[in-house]
């Protein structure tokens, strides 16, 4: 016997794992157990309602996954447009039943593939689309007026996307698919003011819903993108909180243009992450579609049961996975599924394993896939609608965690959005969550395996995606050749326009799609409305405008 193994034998006392915490993952203390008691004695068809009625807390639809399945996402997107495609097909092949692709960073930020500083960075960690001929390419045969596609970048998604329906001779009113204009998550949680200033990007954002509604009903807006602000640092509570200030800001400005919350609400869908606290995320998604019903109701007056009926697109939490023994994220991600599909969303992405390795190989992609498959056709989770529903612990958590919303919502609001982004307030308040989680994850009280407990012993380098750069170098070099051979007048008048209406402060939507159906490019679209805002063409301040605004 070893002096090693005496040692373990001998202080088994001390390996007992004790309980650390008893608050939730984002702080709500929780009691030994629940009972009738703790749940308030409010009317059920008020607070509750059956599935599919208001206010919605206990699901959208009546038959919730039994009438149907919610959709399998999974997120691709690497290099040009032709290696993005191959992704997008083992994804389906899979079993996959959505399609959404994640742009590059540089497209994220409208910057063009040929820009001097960037190049190496073309097609990292997304795919690089720059204009709406790359679109066309990557989903060639895919009809946008059938299949349903989802886009992972704010503005310009959906004018670019707009236009290659506009250039494959479809009437706009048929686009389906959806995106997500929240111009401001992008202030917050990517960018920064430089980048997206408050001002335009909530402009921008008003504009693109206004000009969607009207044009293409069937386009879904993924408003709130409340994801990325909850993984920038926010409880579940703070994820309702700021996703609903954001809502009801756009909603005021919209309707103060003169729509009806009825021609807005419908097409609008709450994108949310699914964190480990599995009970705590199942109250989330129930006091959310709760505080979205009566928020529609009694403040904005709607009176289309669309409108108070809120669609859920969740992906599992990035944030929650852990490099060390990756393989411990398929048991994480599984739970933070299942906590989605408890709590009824409409489409859910499980995130693979690797993420925090890199992009995911398309092994992690299957399995991600499969664990959809798994917990559709084994776990029960499409058997009944809102299965958690009447547990004491969940009904008080539900309570929970809408009340502390509502709390930090009317804080929010008392110093009004705009200006508690532009002065930091929200920024401060997220790295005041992140100092608190890292307070916690130091002294021990909140334990991560292989994060900050129970670390693995030498374990071999995970196996990390890698991909040829040919199709990329082709990509950049077909980018140049097009804006040599586009019909440069047609090009310059599109973007004189764009820059025109902006500056005049109309909606500069339109003119966009224009532009791109031009053959203009990302960069070359935004930064038309840049300039038209007083900004440099180019946040990076390389490039100059390669056009005249004024002739
Ligand atoms: C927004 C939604 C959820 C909308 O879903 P759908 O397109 O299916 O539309 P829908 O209106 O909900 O449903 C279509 C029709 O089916 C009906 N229907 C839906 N569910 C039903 C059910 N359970 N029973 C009976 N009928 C049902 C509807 O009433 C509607 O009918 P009618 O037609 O008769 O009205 C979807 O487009 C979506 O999942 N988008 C993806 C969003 C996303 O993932 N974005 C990227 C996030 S990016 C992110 O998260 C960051 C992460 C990262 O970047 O890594």
């Amino acid at each position: 016997m070893t002096d090693q193994s005496e040692n373990i034998f001998g202080n088994l006392e001390e390996l007992e794992v004790k309980l650390s915490r008893t608050k939730s993952w984002g702080g709500i203390e929780t009691e030994n157990s629940y009972g009738p008691a703790d749940t308030s004695d409010a009317d059920y068809a008020e607070k509750l309602g059956d599935p599919g009625t208001f206010p919605f807390t206990r699901g959208a639809y009546p038959k919730m996954y039994r009438s149907r399945m919610w959709t399998l996402r999974n997120i691709v997107g690497y290099g040009a447009p032709e290696d993005t495609r191959d992704g997008l097909e083992k994804v389906l092949a899979s079993g996959g039943t959505g399609i959404n692709i994640v742009v590059d960073p540089l497209t994220t930020q409208s910057i063009d593939p040929d820009h001097p500083s960037f190049g190496p960075e073309v097609g990292l960690e997304g795919c690089s689309l720059p204009t709406a001929n790359d679109i066309d390419r990557l989903l060639d045969g895919v009809d946008l007026s059938k299949i349903d596609t989802a886009w992972h970048w704010a503005a310009m998604a959906y004018p670019m996307v707009a236009a290659v329906h506009v250039k494959r001779g479809q009437p706009l009113e048929t686009l389906q698919g959806s995106s997500m204009p929240d111009m401001l998550q992008e202030t917050l949680s990517g960018w920064g003011e430089r980048l997206v200033p408050t001002v335009l990007g909530h402009k921008t954002t008003v504009d693109e819903i206004e000009y969607s509604v009207q044009n293409s009903p069937r386009w879904a807006l993924g408003m709130p993108q409340a994801y990325d602000l909850r993984e920038r640092g926010l409880t579940p509570a703070g994820e309702i909180a700021l996703g609903m200030a954001f809502i009801n800001k756009t909603l005021e400005d919209l309707v103060e243009r003169g729509l009806h919350v009825d021609q807005i609400a419908p097409s609008l869908a709450w994108v949310s992450t699914s964190d480990i606290d599995f009970f705590e995320e199942v109250a989330k998604f129930r006091a959310l579609r709760r505080f979205w019903a009566t928020t529609m109701k009694d403040r904005f007056g709607a009176q289309d049961v669309r409108s108070m009926r809120l669609r859920v697109a969740c992906h599992t939490s990035g944030k929650s996975l852990v490099y060390k023994q990756p393989l411990n994220n398929l048991t994480r991600t599984a739970i933070e599924g299942f906590a989605a599909l408890c709590g009824g969303v409409q489409s859910l992405e499980v995130c693979t394993f690797d993420e925090p390795v890199g992009v995911p190989t398309h092994e992690a992609r299957d399995l991600a896939i499969r664990q959809q498959q798994i917990l559709a056709n084994e776990v029960g989770a499409a058997r009944v609608a809102d299965p958690l529903g009447g547990s004491w612990y969940v009904e008080a958590l539900t309570d929970a965690v809408e009340t502390e919303a509502k709390a930090m919502l009317d804080q929010i609001e008392k110093i009004g959005l705009l200006k508690a982004i532009s002065d930091g307030t929200i920024e401060q308040m997220m790295d005041d969550h992140n100092l608190k989680i890292q307070r916690e994850l130091d002294d021990g009280e909140r334990i991560v395996v292989g994060g900050n407990r129970f670390m693995p012993e030498e374990e071999p380098a995970p196996q990390r995606f890698t991909f040829d750069r040919t199709n990329t170098e082709n990509h950049i070099r077909r980018f140049i050749a097009l804006k040599g051979s586009r019909d440069q007048d047609r090009w310059r008048d599109a973007l004189r326009t764009v820059h025109s209406v902006a500056k005049s402060g109309g909606n500069p939507i339109g003119p966009m799609i224009d532009a791109f159906v031009a053959d203009a490019s990302v960069g070359e679209v935004w930064g038309s409305i840049r300039v038209a805002h007083g900004l440099s063409y180019d946040p990076y301040d390389t490039l100059e405008a390669p056009l005249d605004y004024a002739d």
